[in-house]
């Protein structure tokens, strides 16, 4: 478990991270969703220990990372998947990795085996593509087989392979128990990978709840009819009080339960076609929650969601 409590660390003029308090616990996928700048990655230089906080602490299983006897064993994470010896070998990088922390050398080639780089393992990691510069970042994470596992921004410039690769690996380390913190500012990819959601903008904690929670907290949810007989069902619901919004050749309703809605119809010998429950997506959750938090709006208007919020490229 992770475990941060008034978390704060300022750069000069900048609060890059401003009192956060949250838990990461094991056996789930916990995605830290914030824009650019957010804080994201001072956050989880502060977890591993490579930077001091200006106030509060973060422990791992409750001790601080630097008390930790092999912290290799504890945490393994993925912070900078270039950051690799071009002219070595995928394999000579993790023996090397292996060697100076006291991990087995046998350990390698599982961990190779592991994200499907045995073939690939005596090649040059400088020529390696960005997706498997990540399969090498997260082979040395595992190095150790810890517990915790930190992702900083993992899927960044992937193709939707590598993603989907990336989000089937995360999702298997979790049901392996082990505790996965993975960090993103792309919303709709942590919709699809994390349980679990640590929200922050400007330094500053939005929401830790579920990926559910978080959605249905801050957008509405609506209940699409479809029917060949939709003016009859559209004033029927009209006079139980509900709103109803025309969309083609659908109907959107506010205010009324699925389950009445789906009784008011048969009670009128109204057939139905469709009546679905419609959730809004997290990127119209984040941006009803962070309000202001949000560092870039887009300048044209006020709905609009900030394009680089939504965005692959940083
Ligand atoms: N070493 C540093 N010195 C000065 N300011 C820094 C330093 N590291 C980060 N910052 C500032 O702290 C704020 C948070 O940055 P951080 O990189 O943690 O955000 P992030 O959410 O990870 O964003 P990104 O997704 O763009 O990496 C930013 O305003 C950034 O400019």
């Amino acid at each position: 478990m992770i475990e941060a409590v008034g978390l704060s660390k300022r750069y000069g003029k900048t609060l890059a991270v401003d009192n956060l308090t949250f838990t990461v616990q094991p056996g789930k996928v916990t995605g830290f969703l914030g824009p650019n700048g957010a804080g994201k990655s001072t956050t989880m230089r502060m977890i591993l220990g490579l930077d001091s906080p200006s106030g509060g602490h973060v422990d791992i299983d409750g001790q601080r990372y630097r008390q930790l006897h092999q912290p290799l064993r504890k945490v393994g994470a993925l912070l900078d998947a270039k950051w690799v010896h071009p002219n070595r070998s995928a394999r000579a990088h993790l023996r090397w990795l292996a060697k100076s922390n006291k991990l087995p050398a046998k350990r390698v080639d599982e961990v190779l085996d592991l994200v499907g780089l045995t073939d690939v393992a005596n090649r040059r990691a400088g020529g390696f593509s960005l997706g498997m510069s990540q399969r090498l970042g997260i082979a040395a994470a595992l190095l150790g087989d810890p517990e915790i596992l930190l992702f900083d921004e993992p899927v960044n410039g992937l193709d939707p392979e590598g993603i989907l690769w990336i989000r089937r690996f995360m999702h298997r380390l979790a049901d392996e128990g082990r505790t996965v913190f993975v960090s993103s500012h792309l919303l709709s990819e942590m919709a699809l990978t994390a349980s679990e959601l640590v929200v922050i903008g400007r330094g500053r904690l939005i929401a830790q709840c579920s990926t559910e929670e978080f959605v249905a907290q801050a957008t509405e949810s609506t209940v699409r009819v479809r029917s060949p007989q939709l003016a009859l069902l559209r004033s029927a619901i009209g006079q139980q009080g509900a709103t109803v919004r025309d969309e083609g050749d659908s109907l959107v309703v506010s205010g009324m339960d699925i389950a009445d809605i789906g009784e008011l119809a048969a009670a009128k010998g109204v057939p139905l076609h469709e009546l679905s429950p419609q959730r809004g997506s997290l990127e119209e959750a984040f941006i009803q929650l962070t309000g202001d938090s949000v560092e870039y709006h887009a300048a044209s208007s006020d709905n609009a969601v900030p394009a680089d919020l939504l965005t692959a490229g940083k």
